[in-house]
């Protein structure tokens, strides 16, 4: 179920993320079956679905915390799990606990904990310069030595990103990082996201439930729907019968001034409208 895909690869040296026949299934209930993914160094692939197709599923299984129940795996050249210093992960945002603590520069610190900064001579001066400049990268040096706990939510995600990128990453992880975010701060975290795929080849797995905010970023788009999926760069995925197929439910795309709005999936599909596609036409 892929549209052509021109910048598929096949060999696991170009290859950051490569699925083969991948399936997962919870008992009865398959939440994606027979995928067949390439991701390459660079890339920027948006996940989309509604609430509970398995997006966060997915990510856990390239984090290597959940096997899949057919097909293989390979991230960074590597059994999932094995590689785990080649990628980064913004988890799902959660606001932090306001008694929290810790300062802003030790949360980033905690992405290098058992990484090979972490450790042996010199490895403390290399630790602090890597969080350091991993701070000043998000543009979070003002803040970095205050509690975390009494961060806003923007300067809070500002310091995961940082968190993520600290051990050098070749693949990173994102699950809906720009949850709750304002517009100025879901484009200061969807910039640094970019930036750091471009000057670094970091290949970006985007788990999202809205497209728009990322659309001039994104190379190409998983998108999954109770079991059915399709891949292409988003013109390719997001058309009015492509994703009426996915929903089997009539759907129609309406692109306005560069943005693309999905009209006519109800919510039973997906269970918090604000979240969702659904927008009306203008
Ligand atoms: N370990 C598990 N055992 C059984 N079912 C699970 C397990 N983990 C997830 N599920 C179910 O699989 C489905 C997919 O969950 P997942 O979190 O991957 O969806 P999602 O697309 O990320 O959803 P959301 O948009 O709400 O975050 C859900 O119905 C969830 O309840």
């Amino acid at each position: 179920m892929t549209v052509d895909n021109p910048t598929d690869t096949t060999t696991t040296t170009s290859t950051a993320i490569s699925l083969r026949g991948a399936t997962l299934s919870y008992g009865d209930r398959v939440l994606w079956d027979g995928l067949d993914l390439d991701i390459a160094p660079g890339e920027f692939v948006a996940v989309l679905g509604p609430n509970g197709s398995g997006k966060t599923s997915l990510l856990r299984v390239l984090l290597g915390l959940q096997r899949l129940s057919a097909g293989t795996v390979e991230v960074a050249g590597a059994r999932p799990g094995r590689a785990s210093r080649s990628v980064g992960y913004i988890p799902q945002q959660r606001a932090l606990d306001p008694s929290l603590t810790v300062r802003g520069r030790d949360l980033v610190g905690l992405g290098l904990d058992g990484h090979r900064w972490g450790i042996g001579f010199g490895g403390m001066r290399d630790r602090r310069r890597r969080v350091t400049d991993a701070v000043a990268a998000v543009g979070a040096t003002d803040f970095a030595d205050r509690p975390v706990g009494l961060l806003s939510g923007g300067e809070q995600q500002r310091l995961r990103v940082a968190q993520a990128l600290v051990g050098d990453p070749a693949v990173l992880l994102c699950d809906e990082p720009l949850l709750s975010l304002d517009i100025a701060n879901q484009r200061a975290v969807s910039t640094l996201i970019d930036k750091r795929r471009r000057d670094a080849d970091t290949a970006v797995v985007f788990v999202t439930h809205e497209i728009n905010p990322v659309l001039p970023l994104v190379d190409r788009v998983l998108y999954l729907v109770d079991g059915r999926f399709r891949i292409g760069t988003p013109d390719e995925v997001m058309t009015s019968k492509n994703l009426s197929e996915l929903y089997r439910a009539a759907v129609e795309v309406i692109k306005v001034r560069g943005q693309i709005h999905v009209v006519g999936v109800h919510s039973g599909l997906c269970e918090d409208e604000s979240h969702h596609h659904l927008a009306e036409a203008e």
